[in-house]
């Protein structure tokens, strides 16, 4: 009876098999442009890259960004209550409130960067289960929250920023990546909202339980996120394929989009091409992960929020980027020489 897109893992898969890629015209015609432009050759630096990679996953040599869209999921976690977190779990629902009344940080920059907002709360008042004690969720509630992320996304965005809330989840996001990536616990742990010393320790400790506890379900990607995931991070990662499968593309945020993300990777290398990283986030393990994924950081201001707030705020680069690529004048067009 359920209306959701995905029922099964395997209806994931058969997505993953089966990318689109950009748009090899554009990509050659947005360089031809960018050679004629009236700059230095290679002045803009990375700016010139991003505009070029833009133009190709939207199939125009000289795009524009007009309709921004962000995307927020919020999720409980069963492992929340191993105190792994610096607070309590009933600040997701809280905080849920304050982006649906407009206070929060990121509902700030998705204004100034012209973004569209929306937060999508799933199943709150359900966590997860604790993975220390098995998987976090079974396959329907994966692929139903999964399924949230993928409809989430609105088919006219040009450019998607997806974020999270959710009390635990940094502890979630570093056992994927121990799980996706391995070495230690404590390579992935880090302090998440504040968790340090001795709370640090037991935090990695419960990262180390969660892979004992699911070690038959950890050689693939997709019940790596089944087992150690939380509904936003499955959410989040159901909207990154939904934007690939779209051409629309996703500028990542912080520890726990680039976890989501990850698994997409690891089950099909290559299904992150229309992503890039908005922020490198003050969490730990970050710049590790960003370093898993071949995902050099745009913005690195010591951020560490989550949300959707970093990536939110790469927005503004990606649009500089942008208009300066479609806006400027060429060599013949200025009169100016050298051309
Ligand atoms: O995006 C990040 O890198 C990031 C780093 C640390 C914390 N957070 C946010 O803080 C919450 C998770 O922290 P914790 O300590 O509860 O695991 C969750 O709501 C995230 O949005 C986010
Ligand atoms: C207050 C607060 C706001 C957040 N936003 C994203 N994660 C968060 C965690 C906390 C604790």
């Amino acid at each position: 009876m359920s209306q959701d897109p995905f029922q099964s893992l395997s209806q994931i898969r058969e997505i993953l098999s089966q990318l689109p890629n950009p748009d090899q015209e554009a990509v050659v015609g947005a360089l031809n442009r960018n050679g004629q432009l009236t700059k230095p050759p290679g002045a803009l630096g990375r700016l010139e890259d991003l505009a070029i990679w833009y133009a190709g996953w939207r199939g125009d040599h000289r795009p524009v960004i007009r309709a921004p869209q962000v995307l927020v999921f919020a999720g409980n976690h069963g492992v929340a209550a191993r105190g792994v977190s610096a607070f309590p779990p009933e600040v997701t629902v809280q905080m849920v409130a304050n982006f649906q009344a407009g206070g929060a940080a990121v509902n700030q920059l998705a204004k100034c960067f012209g973004a569209t907002f929306m937060v999508v709360p799933l199943d709150l008042d359900r966590p997860t289960q604790d993975f220390t004690q098995g998987p976090a969720m079974s396959e329907a509630e994966i692929c139903a929250a999964f399924s949230a992320g993928w409809q989430g996304v609105d088919p006219d965005a040009d450019l998607l920023i997806t974020g999270e809330m959710g009390i635990g989840n940094t502890t979630s996001a570093a056992a994927i990546a121990l799980a996706l990536f391995g070495g230690t616990a404590r390579d992935w742990t880090g302090r998440g909202t504040g968790v340090e010393g001795a709370a640090l320790e037991a935090k990695a400790q419960v990262v180390a339980d969660g892979l004992a506890a699911n070690a038959d379900l950890l050689a693939d990607p997709l019940q790596v996120l089944q087992a150690l995931g939380g509904r936003e991070i499955a959410a989040m990662a159901g909207a990154i394929l939904r934007a690939r499968s779209l051409c629309i593309p996703v500028i990542l945020d912080g520890f726990i989009c680039c976890a989501a993300a990850a698994v997409l990777e690891k089950a099909r290398p290559g299904a992150l091409d229309h992503c890039v990283a908005g922020h490198r986030s003050a969490e730990q393990a970050h710049q590790r992960l960003l370093d898993a994924l071949h995902k050099p950081a745009l913005l690195s201001l010591g951020m560490r929020l989550g949300e959707g707030s970093g990536a939110a705020l790469a927005i503004g680069v990606l649009q500089g980027a942008v208009a300066c690529h479609s806006g400027m004048a060429t060599f013949a067009e200025a009169g100016v020489a050298g051309g």
